[in-house]
């Protein structure tokens, strides 16, 4: 398919979100969309999937002019979207998903579901997706559930597919799947809009890039332009792209975890007996491949989980058994996982949003009356500080960008004194700018000799801040070693390796066990 938009504004209010946008996708090639957060990639896709009725503008497919009433129109066109948030009912299997919505699936008015297992199996052996039809989707990891919501589109004959954010939630192993997915489309002949803020995919899977700045277009990169010039591209300055910082061993012992052991459902443990100590001025680094126990680890320490047992110890005060608004009362800052349901109340504004830790206790609240001017002024201080790209505190939060989301989430944790700040990969979906500051605010906490526990599964972040860095692996911790410690050595222990064999092995393989000393690029944007 050949797309093309000319002139594709999209107003909320006097606010232009996209501002006469032009972009042309050729057959068959990837065409990447790079902007930072806020800067109208996903509203442009919106409108190109029938989402949002453009201001002015206009598309065409393969020459001719198309006005899409809905995303009906937009799929009964070509066009397919995977969105950042997968649009799949958990409790239905992948066929019954697959089959939802399809009218030519149905016979005689019924879901005709052998037919939907046949297409299935036909485009998963083509792709090599190994997806069964007959799979329950809440059951399959994310990475699965990304190739079902690919598999969807396809069903539905799409010949061009919009990627918004598809590496964001996936671990390394499921990325370069997904390249070789996107690839092998591509070698079909099928078109892509590819939206990422890792600058590492967008060089290597990339044919063309648009960069897109407060939206307008600003202009066309290269892809093998180097990271340092995409970054400055998107975000209109120079990026700083190393902290240039020392490791710091702490001081006194702050947090104190023992035997930390959680149990799911199925009494399996997901946390198994972790032990670890966390000093005040240094970060430790949690990392592991996603599903390997941090979350549980963070929230058993937030006292988010059931069935936990150990001891979780702060400043000498045992956590476990306390509620999460005590914990949160006794000065842990925390950014969870996932921003837009545990983050922000999506229908809250920023201000309020801006509050949420502390909306009963002065100087957010006066005698059981919220101090209106308070939060105003707290808001925009906090939107000036974080560059939060919105029009006005009162917009609610789910009316911001993905990035600026999590900018809100991390200004109101920041927002008070902490004894301890927990972090649940805090940059995901952010841009580099971004990237940049909030490494530098983490670290400012540290300085303030606050104890600092990030988890991420991006290994260059983990290597940017932390200190120590502790690896989980089957909800079991396979050590604690130095913040300078090789990826080949964290990639073994990430694996199932114990620290020592770890290094043994790297050593024996005439791998590096050390970092050189080279400035790392934050966020995974090498
Ligand atoms: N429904 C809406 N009402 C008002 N403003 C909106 C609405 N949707 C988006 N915006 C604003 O439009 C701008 C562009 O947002 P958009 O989500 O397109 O950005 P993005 O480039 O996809 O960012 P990110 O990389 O953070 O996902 C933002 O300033 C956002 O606050």
């Amino acid at each position: 398919m050949k797309l093309e938009l000319t002139g594709i504004s999209k107003a909320f209010g006097d606010f232009y979100a996209n501002d006469s946008i032009d972009l042309l996708v050729e057959p068959g090639k990837v065409h990447t969309l790079l902007g930072e957060n806020g800067a109208g990639k996903s509203t442009l896709m919106n409108v190109l999937y029938g989402l949002y009725e453009p201001t002015a503008g206009q598309i065409r497919i393969d020459d001719s002019p198309v006005q899409f009433r809905g995303p009906g129109d937009a799929m009964a066109a070509g066009i397919g979207m995977v969105h950042q948030h997968f649009m799949l009912v958990p409790v239905f299997t992948v066929a019954e998903n697959v089959a939802l919505g399809d009218e030519h699936t149905k016979a005689g008015g019924i879901l005709d579901l052998e037919q939907t297992r046949r297409r299935i199996r036909e485009i998963s052996d083509k792709y090599g997706f190994h997806v069964d039809p007959d799979a329950v989707v809440e059951d399959l990891p994310v990475g699965v559930q990304q190739r079902v919501e690919i598999i969807k589109a396809l069903v539905r004959k799409a010949d061009l597919l919009i990627l918004d954010e598809p590496t964001a939630v996936l671990t390394p192993k499921e990325t370069d799947e997904l390249m070789d997915i996107i690839r092998q489309l591509k070698a079909d002949g099928t078109s892509i809009i590819f939206i990422s803020h890792k600058l590492r995919e967008v060089k290597a899977i990339s044919d063309d890039i648009t960069v897109i700045r407060r939206g307008k277009v600003v202009g066309q990169a290269d892809p093998s332009a180097d990271a340092m010039e995409l970054a400055s591209l998107m975000v209109g300055r120079a990026v700083d792209l190393s902290l240039g910082r020392q490791h710091s061993d702490g001081t006194e012992v702050a947090l104190t975890i023992e035997d930390l052991t959680v149990i799911d459902g199925l009494g399996v443990p997901t946390l198994d007996h972790v032990s670890l100590e966390v000093r005040k001025g240094e970060i430790l680094a949690v990392a592991g491949v996603q599903g390997n126990g941090q979350t549980e680890l963070v929230e058993a320490i937030m006292g988010l989980t059931e069935r936990t047992t150990g001891s979780v110890r702060l400043g000498g005060q045992e956590l476990l058994g306390r509620s999460t608004k005590e914990i949160i009362n006794s000065g842990v800052g925390y950014v969870p996982e996932d921003r837009s349901t545990d983050g922000v109340i999506g229908d809250f504004s920023i201000a309020d949003n801006l509050v949420l830790n502390r909306y009963d206790r002065a100087p957010v609240a006066k005698g059981g009356t919220l101090q209106l001017p308070f939060i105003a002024e707290n808001a925009a201080a906090k939107i000036d500080e974080f560059d939060i790209r919105t029009q006005s505190a009162q917009h609610t939060a789910s009316q911001l960008s993905g990035g600026n989301q999590q900018k809100v989430v991390l200004a109101r944790e920041f927002s008070r004194d902490l004894n301890l700040f927990i972090a649940s990969q805090p940059t995901r979906g952010v841009d580099v700018g971004s990237i940049e500051f909030l490494h530098r605010r983490i670290l400012a906490e540290r300085d303030k000799d606050v104890p600092v526990i990030v988890v991420s599964t991006e290994l260059d972040e983990v290597a940017e801040l932390g200190d120590r860095i502790a690896v989980l692996f089957h909800g079991r911790l396979m050590g604690i070693v130095p913040g300078n410690t090789s990826r080949d050595v964290l990639g073994l222990m990430m694996a199932g390796s114990t620290a020592d064999e770890a290094f043994a092995e790297a050593e024996a393989a005439h791998l590096n066990t050390t970092e050189h000393d080279e400035p790392q690029l934050p966020g995974g944007i090498a």
